[in-house]
């Protein structure tokens, strides 16, 4: 069988809201997140003075297929042990996600991510309506960047703009991201490469928190990633996969703690030299 695109998904996500909005229309929404209490800020979880810690409920995905069928409770012990902030799938034929592990993980004083493949504004309203304190934008999926950062906005959420490459980078920050993340796993191929977020946290300037996703399986990683220059790192299958996830946070965590922020700058030509 053809290996999913990211093409198929957001496709695929397409058909799903509009048919979610014929069902349930956006004023519907609205509605519901007038009575809600504003969210834990993520941007304030992430701006602490060390490595901040995103861990994410992450029971599948079409690189690994089944990861985990651990329940968002057992996970989220813990999560509100160890991490910043949590992140939550919430795509379901991919990544065996769904908006309920959401809506549940928000009943924990954390800020919570809506990680997904956001192709409508609705979307928005619809994390914001589950408690999320930040949904995932990713450019070249999101119709409108900078009108997508102003909704979140707007309703007391800030979100992670992910980039691949440094037009992506240029674009979110032109957008006005004050978050941005850097997957080193190519969502094309899957291919996981740390060396994306060496590459790219130089162009991130130093107000703007980078966070580096995908492809940490241990405290190594961890610490080549948050040496490279990234401010939090968002962890998904290594800790739902592992027999003894309360000792890798606990590795991980030793390692956040003593890592110092901050990024190197290129110099001259030094970003086109790394590609020549
Ligand atoms: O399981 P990992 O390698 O720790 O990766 C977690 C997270 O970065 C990954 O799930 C992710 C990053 N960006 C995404 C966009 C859509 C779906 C999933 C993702």
């Amino acid at each position: 069988m053809s290996r999913v695109t990211i093409e198929d998904i957001v496709s695929m996500r397409k058909t799903e809201i509009n048919e979610t909005i014929m069902k349930k229309p956006l004023r519907e929404l609205k509605r519901e997140i007038k009575d809600l209490k504003e969210p834990p800020s993520f941007l304030r979880a992430l701006e602490g003075n060390r490595a901040a810690l995103i861990y994410e409920y992450k029971r599948a995905s079409p690189s690994a297929s089944e990861i985990s069928l651990k329940s968002l409770s057992e996970m989220m012990e813990l999560f509100m042990e160890f991490a910043d902030a949590v992140s939550v799938l919430t795509e379901r034929s991919h990544f065996n996600g769904g908006i309920e592990y959401l809506r549940e993980a928000s009943e924990y004083e954390i800020p919570v991510m809506m990680k997904d493949f956001l192709v409508h504004e609705y979307q928005i309203y619809q994390a914001r309506a589950a408690g999320a304190a930040s949904v995932l934008l990713i450019p070249e999926v999101y119709p409108d960047l900078e009108a997508g950062i102003e909704t979140c906005r707007e309703l007391s959420m800030e979100p992670l703009v992910e980039c691949r490459s440094a037009i992506d980078i240029y674009r979110a920050i032109e957008a006005g991201a004050e978050v941005i993340g850097v997957n080193n796993r190519n969502l094309e191929d899957f291919t996981v490469d740390l060396e994306r977020t060496r590459a790219l946290a130089p162009l991130v300037p130093d107000e703007v928190i980078l966070v580096s996703e995908s492809g940490v399986m241990g405290p190594e990683d961890a610490e080549i990633l948050l040496n490279y220059g990234a401010d939090a790192l968002l962890i998904g299958t290594a800790v739902m996969s592992s027999p003894e996830p309360r000792e890798l946070l606990e590795e991980i965590a030793e390692v956040a703690a003593l890592c110092k922020p901050g990024r190197k700058r290129y110099g001259g030509d030094e970003f086109f030299e790394q590609f020549a």
